[in-house]
Formats: structure tokens, C-alpha cells, sequence
């Protein structure tokens, strides 16, 4: 498929203290990529490059084959084709809705900027609400006015700098489904900057994951979270159990069993097993594992119990839709071995993980 952006070996300074990349960085069209990481490991800063709102200390960017910035040319924002949907919406105050998403269409024939006008407000759901400023529309309206005037130049890409974090949870989720069924609707590529972990899984076609100014990570959702490269990653994506053990003869021997993994490492080396909570799964045999229930929470289609196993110095947490009612507070487990995850434990050299 075409590479629509191209970024390569870019570089950017921020103060003394962090540095952006060198980022490698490709993105095909139609593509829905979301960018994520903590706070602070550069997710803003390489959107804002991509846009042209902060200049490259070197490498390039390259839009449908043209160098937007490079160690000799810097196009500037205005003239990318990009749109740009930032966190607060930035809606122009003094103009109507109508206006706001014209104003991209200033150059466009009058009538063929009207016609545009009036699909993207069909689109977005504002037809009623054309005539009003951005002070009197809510939260959820200003996010598709800003996504609509983003689209009304029939951008390239369009960079989404956290779109939904100053929503609720409700309008947060159904406003998310609405933009990336009108992202696809348009045939429109877009890079979705979040730091929310399930909020990217569920709409990313490819998601990246940054650390400390880095790519660590990019792929499908699947691969992300199915398949972490590390511990950061891991974590970042799911919840784990983390239980320690030795390693020794292709197996980590911990205080619930010895499962089979090959890692990097020396024969006896300590070592975890990252183990989902819902691998920890309920037993009806006598030969099952068992731990004494220390709390229970009801979460509607699954229940999670934390379990005081013998050997372990922190509980076992376990997620499960079967509904059960432990005997004199002991539940009997098992460990699914497919999707456990193997890392060093810290201070350890080798870094290759592999689920048995
Ligand atoms: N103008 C600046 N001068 C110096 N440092 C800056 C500047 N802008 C950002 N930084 C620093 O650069 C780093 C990356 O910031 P950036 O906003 O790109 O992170 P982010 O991943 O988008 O974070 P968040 O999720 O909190 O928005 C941070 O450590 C930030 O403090």
C-alpha cells in the first residue's frame, strides 16, 4: 500500500532535558494510527512537528511524496494540508459554527464551499446548530465542529491531539465511534494522539507507542497487546499478575507451577511471569491450585477476586465471568500457560519475552 507520511531520522531538541527521536515513521493512507505513551514521551511534540508548528532539529518529514521539512526546506503549516483538531478545539470564538468550517474554504468557488459546508454539518449532526458560537454549543458539539472544520479542506491527514479527553465517559465513547465512522466515511488518513491504552486498542487500524521520546512499538492492536516487546509495553496496554520465579531447563519454576519459555538468560536467573488476570481461571478439581479470597469486586460481566496463594507475597488476581461462590472463602485456579508473558526480572541483561 502507498506511504502517504514518511518520517525519517527526525530529531527535536526541547530543552536541555528531552529529546525527541530519532523517529522513523511511515503511514499509509486511510489509516487510522493512534499515538500513544505517558504523559510527557513526546506525543504532542512529534504531532506538531508533522504539522509544521515546530521546526525539526534534523531529519525529514514527507507528505504524498513532497519534503514538508528537511534539513533545507520547512513548508509552512498553512500550505501542508494538514488538519489539525487540537485538545481544546481552538474553535474561532467570534464565529458561528457555519463559519468556523468555511473558513478553511475561503479560496473554494462560494457555492462549492457551501455545498461542503452543508455535508460536513449533516455529517457531523450540527445542521441545527450552524447559527450559534462555540460558547453555546457543548462539549461533545465544539469536538465535531473542530473535527468538522479539520475536514473541510479535504486535508491529506488530519493530527488529533487528544480529541476526547475533555468529555465524559458516555459522550467520550459514542463521540469516538461517531469520528472514526466519519473518518472512514471520508476516506480520511488520521494520526489520534491518546494516553488512554483501551481508548487506542479499540480504534487504532496500527498503533505506536512512545517512551521518553522514542518509538518503542508499533503494530495492530493485537500485536500490542498480545505481544508486547517489553515490560513498558506490557504494561502500558494490560493489567498483570507479576509472579517471580527461577529459570531453569526452558522453564520459569514459580510458586504455581513451572511454565515453559525461552529466555535470554542464564541458567537459575530470577525472572517474572506476567500473567493476566483472566488466565487465572476458576477449578472445580482437587488438584487445582487454591487461595483464600481477600476482596471481591462485583464489575457487572466479570468479577474479580484477589487471592492469597501460598508462596506468593502478593495476591492473585483473578477475573471471571463464571459466577462463583467460594467454599469457606477458598477458590481452587488454574494458570492458563498460552498467553503468559516472560520478562527478566529487573537488574537481569537479557530482554527477550515469548509466551510459552
Ligand atoms: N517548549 C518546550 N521547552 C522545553 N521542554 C518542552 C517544551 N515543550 C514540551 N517540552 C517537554 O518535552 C516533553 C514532551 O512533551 P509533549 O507535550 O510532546 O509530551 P506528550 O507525550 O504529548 O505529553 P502529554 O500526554 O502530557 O500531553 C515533556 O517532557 C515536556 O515537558
Amino acid at each position: 500500500m502507498q506511504s502517504m507520511l514518511a518520517v525519517n531520522g527526525l530529531v527535536r531538541r526541547l530543552g536541555p532535558g528531552f529529546t525527541l527521536g530519532p523517529i522513523d515513521l511511515s503511514i499509509e493512507a486511510r489509516q487510522i494510527v493512534c499515538l500513544v505513551g505517558h504523559s510527557g514521551c513526546g506525543k504532542s511534540t512529534l504531532l506538531r512537528l508533522i504539522a509544521g508548528i515546530e521546526r525539526p532539529g534534523s531529519g525529514t518529514i514527507g507528505l504524498n511524496g513532497k519534503i514538508l521539512a528537511g534539513p533545507d526546506r520547512f513548508v509552512e503549516p498553512e500550505k501542508r494540508n494538514i488538519g489539525f483538531v487540537f485538545q481544546d478545539y481552538a474553535l474561532f470564538p467570534h464565529m458561528t459554527i457555519e463559519q468556523n468550517i468555511l473558513f478553511g474554504l475561503r479560496k473554494r468557488p462560494r457555492k462549492e464551499a457551501q455545498t461542503r459546508v452543508a455535508m460536513l454539518l449533516e455529517l457531523t449532526a450540527l445542521t441545527a446548530m450552524a447559527d450559534r458560537y462555540p460558547h453555546m454549543l457543548s462539549g461533545g458539539e465544539q469536538q465535531r465542529a473542530a473535527l468538522a472544520r479539520a475536514l473541510a479542506p479535504e486535508p491529506s491527514i488530519v493530527l488529533m491531539d487528544e480529541p476526547f479527553s475533555n468529555l465524559d465517559r458516555d459522550l467520550r465513547e459514542r463521540l469516538r465511534h461517531d469520528t472514526v465512522a466519519l473518518l472512514r466515511q471520508t476516506h480520511t488518513t488520521a494520526v489520534i494522539v491518546t494516553h488512554d491504552a483501551e481508548e487506542a486498542l479499540s480504534i487504532g487500524d496500527r498503533i505506536i507507542l512512545m517512551k521518553s521520546g522514542q518509538i518503542i512499538q508499533q503494530g495492530s492492536s493485537r500485536d500490542l497487546h498480545d505481544q508486547p516487546v517489553d515490560r513498558y509495553s506490557a504494561e502500558f496496554f494490560s493489567s498483570f499478575n507479576r509472579v517471580p520465579g527461577s529459570y531453569r531447563d526452558g522453564k520459569l519454576h514459580t510458586a504455581i507451577g513451572a511454565f515453559p519459555c525461552q529466555l535470554d538468560l542464564a541458567e537459575g536467573s530470577q525472572a517474572l511471569a506476567f500473567i493476566r488476570p483472566q488466565a487465572v481461571c476458576p477449578c472445580l478439581s482437587f488438584d487445582g491450585l487454591s487461595g483464600s479470597v481477600l476482596a471481591h469486586s462485583f464489575r457487572g460481566e466479570i468479577e474479580q477476586f484477589s487471592l492469597g496463594v501460598e508462596g506468593l507475597e502478593k495476591p492473585l488476581v483473578m477475573r471471571t465471568t463464571q459466577r462463583l461462590t467460594p467454599h469457606k472463602g477458598i477458590l481452587r485456579f488454574r494458570i492458563d500457560p498460552q498467553t503468559i508473558l516472560f520478562f527478566p526480572a529487573a537488574g537481569q541483561d537479557a530482554s527477550n519475552s515469548q509466551a510459552a
